[in-house]
């Protein structure tokens, strides 16, 4: 069988989790229309009949502002290590600019193989050009023009990504969606409704934390969960007016967490203030599984 892993690099909100989705027709990773909604690096798993592909999310490459932007970035440039193929994502509608110079000399020293990603069709034009700016510094071995919305370009893609993948054994179970445990899942699903939900300054400065899944005797799922803020006035905007929002918040999370598990849910959800915690604290930053991946 065709096998191997498989990178997605880019700068934030380009469409890197998008596109993983839809190659494994289901939703694997979070997507929302913030920048830098993917926080760690996730493999995700695509099988069929006759090739398993292990595609790598990343965080966005972006200039870091605190030390967990510099820890995702880190875990970015991590991610492009032994790996059989990088997908370079830039998005048809911005273009090139700074941050695709960046990742070309990232790319350059990493001496991949690489295919170039135009991704976004279907919200620009004028984006025929961007190869050949970008073959100007670093060399590509394909080129995809995408839409993940219009559905354009996908399966061409997925297609040739097996055709550049060797011979090799299959490395996960075919019935593993990610790497990431259970705890991870329900906490990426939490943070993507607080992320939809709120705006500005505070989806950046919300960490969750699964802190207990115990199953109930009544078949129901008991899931304990702490989001963690920088501040009080963050604290008091995911409370919301009377509960109001918390409370929002967790009734769409619940709502796909059983979807996940298939079973019952209760969810617990708690807000601390951890201060200035993107920068500070450690404990957070293992305790989302960052800290070890990048040491
Ligand atoms: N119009 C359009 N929007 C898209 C397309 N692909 C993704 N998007 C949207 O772009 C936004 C960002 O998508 P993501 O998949 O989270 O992007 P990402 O590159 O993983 O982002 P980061 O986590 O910030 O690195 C979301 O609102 C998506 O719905 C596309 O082909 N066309």
């Amino acid at each position: 069988m065709k096998s191997g892993f498989v990178t997605l690099v880019g700068r934030p909100n380009v469409g890197k989790s998008s596109l993983i989705n839809s190659f494994l027709g289901r939703k694997a990773v979070i997507v929302t229309e913030k920048p830098q909604t993917t926080r760690n690096t996730i493999r995700c798993i695509y099988n069929d009949s006759e090739s398993q592909i292990i595609f790598v999310d990343t965080p966005g490459i972006h200039e870091p502002l605190h030390r967990l932007g510099e820890f995702m970035v880190r875990s970015a440039i991590q991610a492009l290590k032994h790996v059989d193929l990088i997908l370079f994502v830039v998005d048809a509608s911005r273009g090139v600019g700074d941050p695709e110079d960046r990742i070309c000399n990232i790319l350059n020293q990493a001496k991949n193989r690489v295919f170039l990603v135009v991704n976004k069709i279907d919200i620009a034009d004028d984006y025929e050009k961007i190869p050949e700016l970008i073959k100007q510094k670093l060399e590509i071995e394909k080129v995809f023009f995408t839409s993940v919305v219009k559905g354009i370009g996908i399966s061409e893609l997925l297609n040739a990504v097996k055709e550049a993948l060797p011979e090799g054994p299959q490395y996960f179970p075919t019935d593993m969606v990610t790497d990431r445990p259970l705890s991870f899942q329900i906490s990426e699903i939490i943070r993507e409704k607080i992320l939809l939900l709120t705006r500005e300054e505070v989806p950046h400065c919300v960490a969750v934390i699964v802190d207990e899944i115990a199953e109930r005797s009544n078949g129901v799922l008991y899931v304990a969960a702490t989001v963690y803020v920088e501040r009080d006035s963050q604290k008091g905007i995911l409370i919301g007016k009377n509960g109001s929002m918390i409370k929002q918040i967790g009734t769409l999370a619940r709502l796909e967490i059983e979807q996940l598990v298939g079973k019952k849910v209760y969810l617990d959800l708690h807000v601390k203030v951890k201060k200035d915690w993107r920068n500070k604290d450690f404990i957070i930053l293992n305790e989302i599984g960052m800290k070890a991946e990048i040491e």
